[in-house]
């Protein structure tokens, strides 16, 4: 961190969700990769040692880089005993590795921490089971803990509900790419919800020389192949994904900065005195959390690039105001953008993320319920908030952080309101950002 005229410099942590991705297909590939720049986290620990448990080989050597070693597209099973994968509270990691073991061989038991066994699976496990693996719930169908029993996945033609996640795309994209045969893969349900999540498994699977066409259809009913970096969202019935038996093909690979965690800073930026400049964030990045900028300046803030990286600063003139957006696509940063809009002098309305109320917390309630503690007027919807202006109450406040990660951080940049957050967990920042105390430090 540096600080000059007035301008705060941060590096951004690194990409939660490219780290998770680039160390499954590295542990898929044959051979060795070096991976630099992934995330230290809780969340990344216990996917690391979930690969580990299916036969592949990490290692993180003292100058941060990550190697690994790879099961050559079948990670291994217990024979007599089921392989043991403890996912702790990360869904990516959760539904990620259930997509990937059911592309081993043998049996595989996935638990985590109490929340991740009432976030569902159900709808992943289904089309898994249609491709050959055998689910055995231990608590309640559909949820984790399980085991699953396989002997590969088959290919053929089968259709996911991503209307509660898209991390079952990923994760039958992921392991689809080790199957026997062809996989096509269509979209059922009504809704597709966090899309851009699914381009960056895309990215990562093109990068390690497993490629998915993706398929669109045209006006005739026909499916045709489009260029999947041009979906914003996809849409039941219309998008398809087909994805042929191939090697991952190790490689070394660098990780992009995290535009989720890198909201907080951004936000503060917005609502602070000082403009905040962030390096390590690609401008042109799949990140759907690449929104919070868009967002941002909406509301009224000074955003700017240069070669330094990424500036956001407070309105030039006037307050900042309310926006209405559909963030079904961007679920996590709802939290940021909720904190920002209890400082702007105009409604904010944020609909489209009904998903928020299965991540680690249910983050509508948490929202509302915090917020309300400091004297904002927000209203909990089905699927988001509305947020009116109303005076906020400064000093000292009690808050809770419901053990999720996102709570705290988001609800730190109400500090620029003149209110000091104590929280109860302040540690569950570990999940995703182990480093955000030290850093929030130097923006106070
Ligand atoms: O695949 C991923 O890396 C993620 C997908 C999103 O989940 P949903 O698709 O369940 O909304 C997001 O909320 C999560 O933090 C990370
Ligand atoms: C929802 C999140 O993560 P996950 O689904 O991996 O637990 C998150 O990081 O906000």
């Amino acid at each position: 961190m540096t600080t000059a005229n007035d301008l705060i410099h941060i590096a951004a942590p690194a990409s939660k969700s490219l780290s998770h991705r680039a160390v499954i297909a590295a542990a898929l590939s044959e051979g060795k990769s070096r991976l630099t720049g992934v995330l230290q986290s809780v969340d990344l620990d216990h996917t690391m040692d979930c690969l580990r448990a299916c036969g592949a080989t990490i290692v993180r050597n003292s100058d941060g880089s990550v190697e690994v070693t790879g099961v050559s597209g079948t990670p291994r099973g217990g024979e007599s005993k089921p392989a043991d994968l403890d996912v702790h509270e990360s869904g990516t990691t959760c539904r990620l590795m259930t997509g990937v073991v059911a592309a081993g061989r043998g049996s595989f038991r996935i638990h985590g921490a109490p929340r991740m066994h009432e976030r569902p699976i159900g709808a992943l496990a289904q089309v898994l089971e249609n491709l050959g693996s055998v689910f055995v719930w231990e608590g309640q169908k559909g949820f984790p803990p399980f085991v699953l029993s396989t002997s590969g996945v088959s290919g053929g033609s089968v259709n996911v509900d991503a209307g509660e996640s898209s991390q079952y795309v990923s994760g039958l994209l992921l392991a689809a790419a080790c199957g026997a045969e062809t996989t096509r893969l269509g979209l059922s349900g009504e809704k597709v919800v966090s899309w851009p999540y699914v381009a960056l498994t895309l990215q990562i699977m093109e990068d390690f020389g497993v490629p998915v066409e993706v398929e669109e259809c045209d006006e005739n009913g026909n499916f045709v192949a489009c260029d999947w970096r041009s979906i914003t969202h996809a849409v039941p019935g219309k998008t398809r994904f087909v994805v042929k038996p191939g090697r991952y093909q190790s490689r070394d690979a660098a990780v992009e900065g995290d535009w989720s965690n890198a909201s907080y800073f951004l936000a503060a930026g917005a609502t602070g005195k000082r403009a905040i400049e962030l390096s390590g964030l690609r401008q042109d990045s799949l990140q759907g959390d690449r929104a919070i900028l868009d967002i941002l300046e909406e509301m009224g803030a000074e955003v700017s690039w240069s070669e330094n990286g990424v500036k956001v600063g407070p309105p030039k003139n006037g307050a900042l105001r309310g926006v209405t957006v559909d963030m079904a696509a961007c679920p996590d940063i709802v939290p940021t953008v909720a904190v920002v809009a209890a400082q702007a002098s105009s409604r904010t309305v944020i609909s489209g993320a009904a998903h928020l109320r299965i991540k680690e917390c249910d983050r509508i309630e948490a929202m509302r319920s915090q917020l309300s503690k400091v004297g904002a007027k927000v209203q909990a919807t089905d699927d988001g908030l509305i947020i009116d202006p109303a005076p906020l109450t400064p000093g000292p406040v009690d808050m809770k952080s419901f053990g999720d990660h996102r709570i705290p951080m988001s609800l730190s940049i109400l500090e620029n309101a003149g209110i000091q957050p104590r929280f109860d967990t302040p540690e569950c920042v570990s999940k995703s950002f182990p480093t955000f105390w030290e850093m929030w430090e130097n923006v106070r």
